[in-house]
């Protein structure tokens, strides 16, 4: 039987790696909805390629511009509405968050009312309100199936161990585009040096994350959620080479670790295949060609993203809702030139000090948070 897919940012990086999974693949799947924000040629090319029922832009133009160079039955959605109204459309098994920032939690909240599960690639939408997801998707016996690298890792370690021999998980992180320079070198970097990943090809925000480091600090926080962990008992190590995806270690002191070439197609299948494997179109790791790998202890003082991170995953609340805003307002200006990028790190700490965090708050109070941190960071 064919499974049912809508992917929800299918323009963008891990939006057309899934894309090309499933093409590689094509007789399992069914893409029954396409979003993406802007792209609208990219996205036109994927419907004539795929042939989704339901589609959707980010605004009412764009979806004029679709209408026309698609079949009259075609569906089209726009807006933050729509996008929220095609997560939970027709009859998909799974849908696939890959949409940037937190823009994307009305959607996910919509595809697991709807019963859907969620290949959960958009971090942002966990840190922001990880309790609200986790909590419903239980409730409606909904699976959130990582898509991150370093949680998809967590995830097959963990697949038929007893959760309570877990004693420590360990997020492996490449250090990003500055891992060899001291602090005191990036006060003038660029936003093109910024964009440089050593190791993955990933959209401009994440990219810019993995260099100040909040991107694990998302992750850490991910990583609270989708495994109901301790702060205390999630670690980060520094990888350079992003071989080992993250591991686990048992009480008996045994470590489980993933690893493979850094290839996002690999965990976009795991999510999509669960619990079976297929083949992927993706490269083999051969580790007497690889022949070393390196691992430092994270410096907090070199990047203090993580300790923010944690911070705010310990005082839980609208802490992390804000932690996210800010970061992601601030990666914003500084892609647009508007601040430096030791200020994006400035803005997330002066916001985050400005807040009094609210335990246990709901939709409503999320949304004004997120809100609220988002002015601040436009103007500190
Ligand atoms: N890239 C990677 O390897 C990894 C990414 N992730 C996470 O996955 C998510 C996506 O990352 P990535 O693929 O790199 O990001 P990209 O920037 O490459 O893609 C973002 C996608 O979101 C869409 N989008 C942007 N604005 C809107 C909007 N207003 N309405 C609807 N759609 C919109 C874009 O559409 P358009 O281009 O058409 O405007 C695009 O399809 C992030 O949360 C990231 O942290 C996690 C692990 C690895
Ligand atoms: C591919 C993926 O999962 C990214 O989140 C990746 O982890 C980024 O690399 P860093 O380890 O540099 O953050
Ligand atoms: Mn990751």
């Amino acid at each position: 039987m064919t499974k049912k897919v809508t992917v929800l940012g299918s323009t963008g990086s891990i939006g057309t790696q899934t894309l090309d999974v499933i093409a590689n693949d094509r007789d399992q799947y069914e893409i029954e909805g396409l979003a993406a924000g802007n792209n609208v040629s990219l996205l036109i090319e994927q419907a004539k390629q795929f042939h989704p029922t339901y589609v959707c832009v980010a605004s009412k133009e764009a979806a004029e511009e679709v209408k026309l160079h698609l079949p009259a039955g075609t569906k089209v959605y726009y807006g933050e509405q729509g996008l929220i109204e095609i997560a939970a459309a027709g009859q998909s098994d799974m849908v696939v968050t890959a949409i940037v920032g937190s823009r994307g939690l009305g959607a996910t909240l919509a595809a697991i009312r709807a019963g859907k599960a969620v290949g959960l690639a958009n971090k942002e939408t966990l840190v922001t309100a990880g309790h609200l997801v986790m909590s419903l998707a239980q409730e409606r016996g909904v699976a959130v199936l990582p898509i991150d690298s370093e949680h998809s890792a967590i995830f097959q370690c963990l697949n038929g161990e007893s959760r309570s021999s877990v004693k420590r998980i360990t997020l492996t992180a490449s250090g990003g585009s500055f891992r060899d320079r001291t602090r005191e070198e990036l006060a003038n970097v660029t936003v093109e040096q910024a964009l440089k990943h050593p190791n993955w090809s990933m959209g401009a925000k994440i990219t810019i994350d993995s260099a100040t480091m909040a991107n694990k600090g998302l992750e850490v926080i991910e990583a609270r959620w989708l495994y109901d962990i301790d702060y205390d008992d999630i670690g980060v190590v520094i990888h350079p080479e992003s071989i080992i995806h993250s591991y686990v270690e048992f009480e008996d002191h045994s470590v489980m670790a993933q690893l493979g070439l850094p290839d996002m197609r690999v965990p976009i299948q795991y999510a999509l295949t669960y619990p079976a494997r297929r083949p992927t179109p993706t490269g083999r790791l051969d580790l007497v060609k690889q022949g070393t790998l390196h691992f430092r202890e994270m410096d907090e003082q070199r990047y203090p993203m993580m300790k923010l991170a944690y911070a705010a995953g310990r005082a839980a609340g609208t802490a992390t809702t804000v932690f996210n805003a800010a970061n992601e307002v601030a990666v914003a200006r500084f892609l647009r030139g508007e601040i430096g990028f030791l200020d994006i790190e400035r803005v997330v700490e002066s916001v985050l000090e400005k807040h009094t965090t609210i335990s246990n708050p709901d939709e409503q109070t999320i949304a004004e948070t997120d809100q609220w941190a988002r002015q601040q960071s436009e103007v500190v």
